[in-house]
């Protein structure tokens, strides 16, 4: 987990002693959870709110997208907390609570295959209880991609099942009957569920923050099984680069070291049982429009649930944002701050990952000035 916080800042723990309210939220692979967490920032008012994200995929699309002002604290990992509870977490929640700014809240956006209960055990079995106050488990739906069998997947019914909220987003995707279906179908999973439908998760804050709905009571059995993993953590411990992954079965590379390299392999194992992976794709060319074009109509199999990426092509002054939730996609136009690249994630089951990389090596083109006359674009 990377830190927006020197370690010379970890001396006493003067910040809040106790009480940091907590909201965390989940929702399966883009169902609107950075969305939300945009809306939360941009509207927050007078409150100072910090943030810990995570992503499932080894580059960070998300740090790239997440609005950031100056009262916000932005804390970024590399894809650890939905593991179990683990020293990453705890370690950024200290780091966070041992700011001397005061904070206000604290807002914890989990991937889009995290278990939220997990990490809403962090925050309850861990030393961490005294110092936090969970206040709430917010779950994104996206009604336009709703369906637990075709997701097969424990972590998104999990995620219904905790949602002490649920947002029922994308509602301009879908009708009224498709909603009161949808709505009726989360009812089964969670019976008397607190539904809100949204469009781009615009909810009303005071309906989700500091509502104090997350009863601790509940989980008090499934606690103290995982009492025992919690105690084991060394709060003094903030070197972050040797902690124990051992149990993760993932990757935990500094892609920051590769910069140059055309793209990374890596491959995700997360929740192994739900065969989700991802595939991160970087290069430092720029994609030829028409290419890339080719491999979205041709070569984008319909096992790729989610992609978000950065990108990069030879044809466009502008950067662009692209999602793809499901079968839509989407390309924004926005502009560069930093150098140009292209960075994509491709989160699915049963990913042919060496055809996928090779495919998208293909969609790099040579930059313009170095081209030939006319041939070979
Ligand atoms: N049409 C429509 N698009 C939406 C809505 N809310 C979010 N989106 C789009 O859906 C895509 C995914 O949104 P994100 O907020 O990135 O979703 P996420 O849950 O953070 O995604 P992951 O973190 O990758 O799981 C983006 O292109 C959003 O602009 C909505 O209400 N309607």
């Amino acid at each position: 987990m990377q830190s927006a916080v020197t370690p010379d800042q970890s001396q006493a723990m003067d910040a809040p002693k106790q009480g940091l309210p907590v909201t965390i939220i989940t929702g399966f692979l883009g169902s609107g959870k950075t969305t939300l967490l945009n809306h939360i920032l941009t509207n927050q008012q007078g409150l100072k709110t910090a943030v810990l994200v995570n992503e499932f995929g080894e580059i960070g699309i998300d740090n790239e997208l997440i609005v950031s002002t100056g009262e916000n604290m932005v804390e970024l990992s590399n894809g650890c907390i939905c593991c179990t509870i683990n020293n990453d977490l705890v370690d950024a929640v200290y780091k966070v609570l041992e700011r001397e700014e005061k904070l206000d809240y604290l807002v914890v956006e989990t991937t889009g295959l995290a278990d939220p209960l997990p990490v809403a055990l962090t925050f309850l079995g861990t030393e961490l209880r005294d110092l936090t106050r969970l206040d709430s488990i917010i779950t994104v739906v996206d009604a336009a991609n709703y369906s637990l069998d075709l997701f097969n997947s424990q972590a998104a019914h999990s995620q219904i099942a905790y949602g002490d909220v649920i947002v029922l987003n994308k509602t301009d995707l879908v009708d009224e009957a498709t909603l009161n279906e949808l709505e009726k179908k989360i009812g089964e999973v969670k019976e008397g569920a607190r539904i809100l439908r949204t469009t781009r998760s615009q909810v009303p804050l005071p309906l989700i923050l500091s509502v104090g709905l997350f009863q601790s009571d509940k989980y008090f059995d499934t606690v103290d099984e995982h009492n025992h993993d919690a105690h084991d953590h060394d709060h003094d411990h903030h070197e972050h680069d040797d902690h124990d992954h051992s149990t993760c079965g993932h990757d935990h590379h500094d892609h920051h070291d590769h910069h140059d390299h055309e793209h990374h392999h890596h491959h995700s194992d997360h929740l192994e049982n739900d065969g989700f992976t991802s595939i991160s794709f970087q290069t430092d060319k720029p994609f030829s429009i028409r290419k890339f074009q080719y491999f979205l109509d041709n070569q984008l199999t319909e096992n790729i649930f989610r992609a978000k990426g950065i990108m990069w092509f030879d044809e466009s002054p502008n950067r662009h944002i692209f999602h793809l939730c499901g079968k839509r996609f989407t390309m924004d136009d926005d502009e560069w701050k930093g150098e140009k690249k292209n960075q994509l994630v491709l989160i699915g089951q049963n990913l042919d990952q060496n055809q996928l990389l090779e495919q998208l090596e293909k969609c790099i083109c040579l930059p313009s000035t170095t081209r030939g006359k006319g041939f070979g674009k």
